[in-house]
Formats: structure tokens, sequence, C-alpha cells
């Protein structure tokens, strides 16, 4: 099979982490005589650097051409504490997700056994939990207006969604759910947002059209304190981009951390795979960044984008591997893992590559 796949490692850990993610898809190529060509684009605080804008014309270009994109993070301290800063890595990233039609954001929260005792929750609590999440990702807070008064005293931004922003993701969601455990909770604001009201009139409409989903709705204050509570309560989770992205920041310590989740951004068009975390900066050049985040990442692209199922499984099944012979990086290493065994951001994707060559 031919695929073109453009890597944008962007900033921070991204650079670190995506370097991992393209040695495992050069070697699948390798070892099942696919051909996979690559390219690569500047995004964030490195195209910022370089051009002066977050998301260059070249980068949505070369995008839009690719059968996929294998992306890192972006971020820079720099603009994290500058609030007055109008030009910042993360417009690029919100960019290239509009720009490509990415409206569909499908973080699975999978927890690997051998993690039971790397997150801070019970075993008993975590054990069996399997979650996918879509958030929707070109809508929401994140793009409606947004501004400041004359005086600069006051700022708003706009939580905006409209009817069929919400129905493409929920007919996605349930979708998924038809192929899982035939459960799907949305999640929203209804009590107090009118877009949350919105939100839930049009899950409430699609429903019917699924009679074997057990649909349930739950306000997000309520499903943030479910999830840690029992996550085991939840199969397929459909909710706004505001809400999901904070979610599964939250749910990435079911899996044991930031590290370990995936996500796949998919629309009309191509599909953008990437670890759910950011550039880190508190470990950024450090080589302890975490890339099974980005492994995972390059599973979901083989699967989804180019069908590559037994492919993707092999990948997962080389991550699986790994955690059982014992290695693992530092944020999920734990007081019984032997110091030999803990690995950095390379000598993890090494490890990797050695399970996948077999
Ligand atoms: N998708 C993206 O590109 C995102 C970018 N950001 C940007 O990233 C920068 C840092 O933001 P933070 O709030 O610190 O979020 P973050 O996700 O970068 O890091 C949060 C915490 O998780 C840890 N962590 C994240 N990924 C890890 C990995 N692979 N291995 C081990 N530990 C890992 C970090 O060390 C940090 O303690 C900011 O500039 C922010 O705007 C934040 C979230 C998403
Ligand atoms: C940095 C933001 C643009 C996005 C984010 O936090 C995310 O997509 O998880
Ligand atoms: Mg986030």
């Amino acid at each position: 099979m031919k695929k073109h796949i453009i890597v944008i490692a962007g900033d921070g850990i991204g650079q670190e982490v995506t370097a991992v993610g393209k040695q495992v898809l050069e070697l699948i190529a390798d070892k099942y005589n696919h051909e996979f060509t690559f390219d690569t684009a500047l995004i964030g605080h490195a195209a910022i650097e370089a051009t002066g804008n977050p998301l260059p014309d070249e980068t949505v270009t070369k995008s839009k051409a690719s059968d996929a994109i294998l992306f890192g993070a972006v971020g820079h301290p720099k603009y994290d504490n500058d609030p007055s800063a109008k030009v910042r890595p993360e417009q690029g990233l919100l960019g290239i997700r509009k720009a490509l039609g990415l409206y569909a954001n499908l973080r699975p929260i999978k927890l690997f056994d051998e993690l039971l005792s790397a997150s801070s929750i019970k075993a008993e609590i975590l054990q069996g939990a399997d979650i996918l999440f879509f958030r929707e990702l070109t809508g929401d807070v994140y793009f409606g207006e947004k501004g400041r008064s004359d005086d600069r005293n006051t700022a708003y931004d706009t939580m905006i969604y409209s009817r069929y922003e919400i129905e493409r993701i929920a007919v996605k969601a349930f979708d998924a759910a038809m192929t899982r455990r035939k459960k799907l909770c949305s999640v929203d604001k209804a009590n107090v947002l009118e877009s949350s009201r919105l939100w839930r009139e049009v899950v409430q409409e699609i429903a019917p059209r699924y009679p074997e989903v057990e649909v349930e709705h739950q306000f997000i204050d309520a499903a943030a304190m479910l999830l840690i509570k029992d996550p085991k309560r939840f199969d397929v989770v459909l909710t706004g981009n505001l809400f999901g992205d904070i979610l599964t920041d939250e749910a990435s310590q079911i899996a044991g951390s930031m590290g370990m989740l995936a996500s796949a951004s998919v629309g009309d068009t191509t599909g953008l795979y990437e670890p759910i975390h950011g550039s880190a900066h508190d470990i950024t050049g450090k080589g302890i960044a975490n890339p099974l985040a980005s492994v995972l990442s390059v599973a979901l692209m083989l699967d989804i984008s180019f069908g590559l199922k037994t492919e993707a499984e092999e990948v997962v099944s080389a991550v699986d591997a790994v955690l059982k012979a014992g290695f693992r990086t530092r944020d999920i290493a734990d007081k019984s893992t032997p110091s030999e065994n803990v690995l950095g951001t390379q000598q993890m994707g090494d490890e990797i590559l050695r399970q996948l060559k077999g």
C-alpha cells in the first residue's frame, strides 16, 4: 500500500515523541512491504520563529494533499506567561483542525493491565475501564467570537454550536457505540448553557435512530466526578470541544499518564493523529517523555486512515509486550520498577521497535 504522511512534530516534547512514532511507521512499512513516503511541515512556536506564522500556508497545503498527518504538540512557555501575545503557537493547532475540517476527535482511554498500579486511582475501580471519547473539535468556545472591550477590562469568548456540527459528531459517536458495548453518555451543561440545550436536543433527536444504544445525559460537573468514581460505567462519551479537552486530560489518569493517550482527528478529508498531551515544557529536552501516546497514535492512523487492522493491532501488542516485559518511562514507573527498567524516550522507542521486528 502507498501512503503519503506529513510529520508535523511541532514544539517541545512533540519533537521527541514524534521521532519515535515515525520510526514505528517506517518499520511497519518495511515489514509489510508498504510504501510510506514522508514529508515534514512547520507549526506552532517553531513555525512562528521561522515564518512569523503559527500555521504557514505550506503546512496546510501539504496536509491537504496527504493521506495522514502524524502530529506532535505545540506550545512554548514564552506565550503561556504572556497573556498579551497576539500570535500564539496554539493558533496553529486550532487552525489546522479547522482548515482540514477535522471535527471529530476520538480519544480512546485504553488501560493496559500492567499499568494498573501506575494510576493514583485504586486498581479495583480501574480494572476493565475502556472508554472512547468523541470530542467535537472545530466548534465551541475555542472558535466562537472573542474579544475585549475598548478599555480592555472586559473579555469574552462565545460558546457557540450549530445543529449540523452536533449532528455530524453525534452520528459518529452513535455508530461507534453500535460496534462497542452500545452505551453512549452525552456530556453537556444544559442546566445552564443555551448551546448545551441545543446539544442535548440534537442528541435526543438522533437517539431513536439507534434503539439498541442506551443513552444517558450527564452534566459536565457530574461527569468529571463519575469518571473517577466509576470509570467502568462509561463506554462511548460524546461531548463538546472544551468539555472534551478537560475530561480527557482527567481520563488520562485512568490510563496511568498523559503520555499514554493517543487521539485521531477525523472529518471529511485526511486524518491527523496526535497524543492528547501538549509540549510539556517541564520535561522538554530531557529525553524522558513517554513516546507511547505517539506510538498508539500511529496505531490509530494505520487502522482508521489506512484500514491496516493487522498492522495496527501489532503496534498495540508491541506496547503491551514492552510493558509486560517491565519497561517503563518515568511517568508510568512506580516503586516496584527496577531502575534499569526506567527508560528514556528513545530507549522506550527502541524496545517497541525490537518487539515489532520480532
Ligand atoms: N495538543 C497540543 O499541542 C497541546 C498543547 N498544549 C500546550 O503545551 C504546553 C504545556 O502545557 P501543559 O498544561 O503543561 O500540558 P502538557 O500536556 O504539555 O503537560 C501536562 C503534564 O503532563 C506531563 N506529560 C505530558 N506528556 C507527557 C509525556 N509524553 N510523558 C511524560 N509526561 C508527560 C508533563 O510533563 C506535565 O507535567 C502549553 O504551551 C500548552 O498550551 C497543551 C495541551 C495540548
Ligand atoms: C492546545 C489546545 C489548542 C488544544 C488542547 O489542549 C487539546 O487539543 O488537547
Ligand atoms: Mg488538551
